[in-house]
C-alpha cells in the first residue's frame, strides 16, 4: 500500500490518526496561514488544509499526504491560535457564554490530485468568569490551539453543549478522513489487528 504522510506538527492530529491504527509519518508543512481580504471562514479553512497537503505531496509524489486546519469561528470571524496569554484571555471572554463554530477541513494529495472535506462544529460555551480565565491561561493549554482552548484537555469543562464531531474539534474529522482515505484505496482496516479487543 502506498505510504501515508501526516502534514502537520499537531500532537493531536498524529494521536487520532494512531488511534485508528493508521501507520504513518509526519512532515509538517510550513505555509502562509494569513486570511485573505474579505476571504468566507469555510474558505480559508478548506484552502491551508488542501495548502499542507498539496506542499508536502509535491516533496514526495509518491506518498498519500494528509493535511488538516482547524479554526475556531465566532460571528464569521476566525480565531486562530493565540499569539499571546493576553491574546488568550480575550478569546476565551469572547467565547464565554456564546456559540461558536470550530472548523476543521482534511485533505488528501496525492501527486497533482487533492481531495478535501470540511466538517463544522457548533460548541456552547457556558459563562466564564474571568479569574477562572485567567487560571486557565496560566495553565499554557490555549496557546497551540485554535481559539485559545482544547476540548480534550481542562478546556471540556467550558463546554455546555456540542453538535458535529468531536474529534474535529480536537483537530481531525475521524470519519471523514477515513473515507478519503478509503476512496483512494488505503482504507483504515487493512492496517487492524484480527483482535483489537485486548489493546481497547
Ligand atoms: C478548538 C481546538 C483546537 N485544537 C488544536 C488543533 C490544532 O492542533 C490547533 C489548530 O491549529 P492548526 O493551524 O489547525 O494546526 P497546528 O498549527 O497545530 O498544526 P499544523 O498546521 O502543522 O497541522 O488547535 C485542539 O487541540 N483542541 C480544541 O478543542
Amino acid at each position: 500500500m502506498t505510504s501515508l504522510i501526516l502534514a502537520s506538527a499537531s500532537p493531536r492530529r498524529a494521536q487520532l490518526l494512531e488511534q485508528i491504527g493508521l501507520t504513518f509519518r509526519v512532515q509538517p508543512a510550513d505555509i502562509n496561514e494569513s486570511v485573505l481580504a474579505g476571504e468566507p471562514a469555510e474558505h480559508y479553512v478548506e484552502r491551508l488544509a488542501r495548502g499542507k497537503a498539496q506542499r508536502v505531496a509535491s516533496q514526495n509524489p509518491n506518498c498519500l499526504v494528509l493535511g488538516s486546519d482547524t479554526s475556531v469561528v465566532l460571528n464569521g470571524e476566525v480565531l486562530g491560535k493565540p499569539g499571546s496569554e493576553a491574546e488568550a484571555q480575550a478569546m476565551l471572554l469572547r467565547l464565554s457564554g456564546q456559540t461558536h463554530q470550530v472548523m476543521t477541513a482534511v485533505a488528501l494529495a496525492q501527486g497533482e490530485h487533492c481531495q478535501s472535506s470540511l466538517v463544522v462544529t457548533n460548541v456552547r460555551f457556558r459563562v466564564l468568569s474571568e479569574s477562572e480565565i485567567t487560571t486557565y491561561v496560566a495553565s499554557g493549554e490555549p496557546m497551540d490551539k485554535a481559539g485559545g482552548y482544547g476540548i480534550q484537555g481542562l478546556g471540556g469543562i467550558f463546554v455546555s453543549e456540542l453538535k458535529g464531531s468531536y474529534s474535529a474539534v480536537v483537530g481531525l474529522p475521524l470519519q471523514e478522513t477515513a473515507g478519503l482515505l478509503a476512496e483512494a484505496g488505503h482504507p483504515v482496516w487493512h492496517s487492524w489487528p484480527c483482535s483489537k479487543e485486548s489493546q481497547i
